[in-house]
């Protein structure tokens, strides 16, 4: 049975434009669109194994994806039986498999078992988050037709509020994808009629019991599968799980929930969180977000180093010279300040973004695509690496800065921050992997707030050419002349290889040049949202994308210690310009390892 209703909601082919082999292949077919050449597997079992586990477990897709040279991308293989959203069997929180003992029994009432429901609870919908990001990608989700048919979306939150003002908060925030407009209006429409509210406290079972009444009449009898989305500030989490799993979890299908960072302030209070978590949730419902995750460049980093035969013979100590990972945003915490405080940026985006950047980029190739294989990689990455050391951290502060008549505010302006307050705005760090494969390889990673620019890259600087021909052609600085692969997470996503190449002409000058994948120029279609992947990934069960908690304790063991030393030892942030590009003790940080931010010269 399919449960996902719309029949263009396909997975995509590996499919490739212009290849001088590709005659020769006896297992592909060419043929020409717009005088390019296409590359088109016969057959998915041409495909890897591990490439053909992800296509199967998609289901949600446009058939077909035309890039901005004319090519077009179409489905290898017609998907014939889409998987089914999982079902009680999987164990999902379902009562018939080992039910935790929080979880109710199965419902008594009358199932068709032919039809089954989602129905997507947004805990915290007054919030920020949800307005911003969770209900826009939930719609984005409908538009593009990859929720099932039958589906339900729940606001949940104290403020008062009627359904029809729920839908009237949520549309001021819904926008349609930029290359197709048809019928928006139309399917906003149509997906607010989807949308109700239910206003409670969230420690009250009585309220959550209303709640699931209300559930149960839009699921009509049918097996219903509950998402709850934890849109709310961690200290409530709990009492929301407990009251979710005690008064309004599904007793005939799959229930999950999605947790937002932070998942903890260290590796004791994470923990306690995950041990509370699983007092009512098995591991598998627990889908803790980590939104970098689900960024289509991130996404790509795999696809780039095992699909791609140039790249993984360099993936090692042999020839990286040192990796980059670099986050910065071009604003401060304005109005964000409070929760900011008690985080900093080395827990706001270092110790989980980066570092789930990191170990996508540093993991071993797993045994399949398949989500327990990927996070046992990810894991292995992580308790490879040493634990950050004090001395290998700087840490900064913004402070007021005026520029062209305007003054923009110190961190410590802002109301929400307590004065005086010590807490990093600003971080640069040198990490190391002690396995075989990377060991003595710097990864550096910097990010900040109010600084010049906002972007988030990863820059992979490879080891110089041996014995080099043509060094007197490239001068002095042999760094400039080495290779570098940048992968422009965001915004304006590109991936891009500097290499030396000569200057046309009778004489012999090098120059530098990029050998550029840049999306906009590639592809017509507007890359989604990060919240849209993951929504769609928890809806269909995939976990690939989600943290487990072994990662979590892996990756808070590397940044605890040096967490409690800063706090411990008060050290004093570099105070550094609004809108600067950040305090120089980070270059004195990556020069102590021979490095050179990638990120600062004009040529980038
Ligand atoms: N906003 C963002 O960009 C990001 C947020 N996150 C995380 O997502 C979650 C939600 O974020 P966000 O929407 O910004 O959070 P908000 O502070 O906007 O809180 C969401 C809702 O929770 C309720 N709430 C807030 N404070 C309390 C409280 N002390 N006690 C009980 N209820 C409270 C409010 O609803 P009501 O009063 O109606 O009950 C509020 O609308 C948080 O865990 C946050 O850390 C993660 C990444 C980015
Ligand atoms: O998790 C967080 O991420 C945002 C940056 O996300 P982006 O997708 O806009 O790059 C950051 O502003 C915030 O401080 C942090 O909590």
């Amino acid at each position: 049975m399919a449960t996902l209703h719309s029949t263009h909601c396909r997975s995509y082919s590996l499919i490739s434009s212009s290849s001088s082999s590709s005659s020769s292949s006896s297992s592909s077919s060419s043929s020409s669109i717009h005088g390019h050449q296409l590359l088109r597997a016969k057959s998915s079992s041409l495909l890897p194994k591990r490439f053909l586990s992800l296509q199967s477990q998609r289901n949600c897709r446009s058939n077909v994806l035309v890039m901005k040279d004319g090519a077009v991308a179409t489905p290898l293989t017609p998907v014939e039986n889409e998987t089914p959203l999982k079902k009680v069997k999987d164990g999902l929180l379902s009562s018939s498999v080992n039910p935790p003992s929080e979880f109710k029994e199965a419902a008594s009432f009358d199932v068709n078992q032919n039809e089954s429901t989602v129905s997507i609870t947004v805990v915290g919908a007054s919030g920020d988050l949800a307005k911003k990001k969770i209900f826009p990608a939930l719609f984005a989700l409908y538009y593009e037709g990859c929720l099932p048919k039958h589906f339900t979306i729940f606001g949940y939150a104290r403020s008062k509020m009627t359904d029809a003002e729920l839908r009237n908060m949520v549309s001021k925030t819904l926008t349609c994808r930029i290359d197709k407009r048809e019928n928006c209006d139309e399917k906003m429409d149509e997906f607010l009629k989807r949308c109700f509210y239910h206003s409670g406290q969230y420690d009250s079972d009585g309220n959550f019991q209303e709640l699931d009444k209300k559930l149960k009449e839009h699921e009509g009898g049918r097996v219903s599968n509950r998402l709850f989305y934890l849109s709310i500030p961690p200290n409530i989490f709990i009492d929301a799980v407990r009251c979710a799993s005690t008064s309004a979890s599904s007793g005939n299908g799959w229930n999950r929930v999605i947790v937002e960072k932070p998942f903890g302030r260290d590796s004791e209070s994470s923990a306690a969180l995950t041990r509370s978590l699983k007092q009512f949730l098995e591991e598998d419902q627990i889908f803790r977000i980590d939104h970098y995750l689900g960024k289509e460049l991130v996404e790509n980093l795999s696809v780039l180093r095992f699909s791609n035969l140039i790249f993984e013979p360099l993936w090692s100590r042999q020839y990286i010279r040192n990796v980059q990972f670099i986050f910065s945003e071009d604003f401060g915490t304005e109005g964000r300040g409070g929760y900011f405080d008690n985080y900093g940026i080395i827990r706001d985006i270092m110790q989980n973004h980066l570092l789930q950047i990191l170990a996508l980029f540093a993991m071993e190739t797993p045994v399949s695509l398949d989500a327990e294989d990927i996070r046992n990689e990810k894991v292995k990455v992580l308790r490879s690496m040493r634990p950050l050391q004090l001395e290998d951290v700087i840490i900064g502060q913004y402070k007021s800065h005026t520029k062209g008549g305007v003054t923009y505010p110190a961190y410590v302006d802002d109301k929400t921050v307590p004065k005086g307050s010590l807490t990093p705005t600003f971080a640069a760090a040198a990490l190391f992997i002690d396995n075989a494969r990377w060991d003595g390889v710097p990864f550096l990673m910097k990010a900040g707030k109010a600084l010049h620019k906002k972007g988030a890259e990863i820059r992979v600087q490879f080891r110089h050419v041996p014995g080099n021909l043509y060094n007197k052609s490239i001068g002095t600085d042999l760094d400039r002349a080495t290779n570098e692969l940048v992968i422009r997470v965001q915004p304006d996503e590109a991936i891009y290889l500097k290499i030396n190449n000569k200057v046309p002409g009778l004489g012999m000058r090098l120059d530098r040049s990029n050998l550029n994948l840049h999306y906009a120029a590639r592809y017509s279609k507007e890359i989604p949202d990060a919240y849209e992947r993951l929504l769609l990934d928890a809806i269909e069960g995939e976990r690939r994308l989600f943290i487990r908690s072994d990662e979590l304790d892996a990756a808070w063991a590397l940044f605890t210690p040096v967490l409690k030393e800063i706090e411990e030892k008060k050290i004093i942030p570099e105070y550094y310009p609004y809108g600067s590009r950040g305090p120089v003790g980070a270059h004195y940080l990556a020069a102590r390892y021979n490095v050179k931010w990638g990120d600062l010269g004009i040529e980038q």
